[in-house]
């Protein structure tokens, strides 16, 4: 199947359990959770999005026609060397176009393989780690992983049911909002102070400056 990349990166993974790590970032086009218009923003069911998930416009991005050209191009980012390779799939919504190809391709290609998702899509299987993060409004089916990372604050979450799925391990991020910058991480460090199951997630790349 072709794929639609809005843009593929190399940098440091910014956020949750793997902050710090060397990954390619594939950021596939499109979510089923917003348009990504801004004129829909406000009707759609996920509203605080950071990103540009539309077209194949960024760099790095464009349309692949087969998983071999996908991967190709996630090598070409890594370089040659063969320890550690990371990939990390997000979007957009990523699993509306993960399938068994890419996921076979990514592993010969000697990847681990990381997913961001909205959770409203079964994970494919092969994922060696799976990052969900909630959003109120919307049916979260892929209910355990490795990591659960809740934007905060969020009305219409059930903290409470959500801290009960089968993840590994529970990160709690500010919510960037302009203007809310303080007020939002203060209220996920209350958060975490409050419940000792949850630890902080920092948007990392953001106070760097990396993409
Ligand atoms: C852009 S999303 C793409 C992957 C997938 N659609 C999802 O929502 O998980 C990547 C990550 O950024 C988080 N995120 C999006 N907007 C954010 C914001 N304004 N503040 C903090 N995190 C945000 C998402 O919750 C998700 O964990
Ligand atoms: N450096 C960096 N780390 C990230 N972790 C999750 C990201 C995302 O947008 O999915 C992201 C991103 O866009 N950049
Ligand atoms: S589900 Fe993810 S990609 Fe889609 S609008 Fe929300 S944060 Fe953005
Ligand atoms: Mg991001």
């Amino acid at each position: 199947m072709t794929y639609s990349v809005k843009e593929m990166f190399l940098t440091l993974q910014g956020e949750g359990v793997h902050a710090g790590r060397r990954a390619v970032f594939v950021r596939f086009a499109g979510c089923n959770l917003w348009t990504g218009r801004e004129a829909d923003r406000a009707t759609a069911v996920c509203r605080f999005c950071d990103t540009d998930f539309v077209g194949t416009d960024g760099i790095g991005g464009g349309k692949f026609a087969d998983a071999a050209a996908l991967v190709a191009a996630v090598e070409d980012q890594w370089g040659s060397d063969r320890m550690r390779r990371f990939v990390v799939l997000t979007g957009g919504e990523p699993m509306l176009q993960i399938d068994d190809a890419l996921v076979a391709a990514l592993h010969d290609a000697g990847f681990m393989i990381a997913i961001e998702s909205n959770g409203t899509i079964a994970a494919h299987p092969g994922i060696d780690w799976i990052c969900i993060s909630p959003k109120a409004g919307s049916e979260v089916v892929q209910r355990h992983g490795d990591e659960l990372k809740l934007v905060w604050p969020q009305h219409g979450i059930d903290v409470d049911a959500v801290e009960q799925w089968d993840f590994a391990h529970h990160l709690v991020q500010p919510m960037d909002a302009i203007g809310m910058e303080v007020a939002h991480r203060e209220a996920a460090v209350d958060f975490a102070m409050a419940r000792p199951k949850w630890r902080l997630s920092l948007q990392t790349h953001k106070l760097l400056g990396l993409r």
